[in-house]
């Protein structure tokens, strides 16, 4: 069975907690929000490098990478999978464009 957001987010949760030497979560937790933030960044910037080049394969293990790291960042807030959803459900059939407009100060 393929494995979903939601499946990764409940491994993160259960493995924040775990032995920073045998769980890369546990480690990455440990070095604080700062750092984990840090590497959100890193790996944001790695799927535009890689996107840019047309490189897809790299496109697609730095995109995983991304969003595994942020999953990390959103634990470490207490901010689940589904707090996004909901706000990508409350935008649902809003488009980008009218919404923009829609913004005084923009
Ligand atoms: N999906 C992932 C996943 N994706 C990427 N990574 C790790 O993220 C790290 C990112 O690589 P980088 O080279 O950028 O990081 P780094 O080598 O630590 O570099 P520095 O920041 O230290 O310079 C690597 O160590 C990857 O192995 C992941 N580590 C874990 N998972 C999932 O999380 C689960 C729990 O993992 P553990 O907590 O390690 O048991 C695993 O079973 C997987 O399902």
């Amino acid at each position: 069975m393929r494995a979903t957001l939601f499946d990764l987010e409940q491994t993160i949760r259960q493995r924040r907690n775990a032995d920073p030497g045998q769980s890369y979560v546990a480690k990455l937790t440990a070095r604080g929000r700062g750092k984990i933030a840090q590497k959100v960044g890193e790996e944001a910037v790695e799927t535009v490098i890689a996107a840019m080049a047309s490189d897809r394969q790299g496109t697609i293990s730095e995109s995983a990478d991304l969003l595994f790291h942020l999953l990390l960042l959103l634990a470490d807030l207490n901010i689940s999978l589904d707090d996004v959803l909901d706000e990508l459900d409350r935008r649902e059939g809003v488009s980008g464009i009218a919404e923009k407009a829609s913004r005084k100060d923009d």
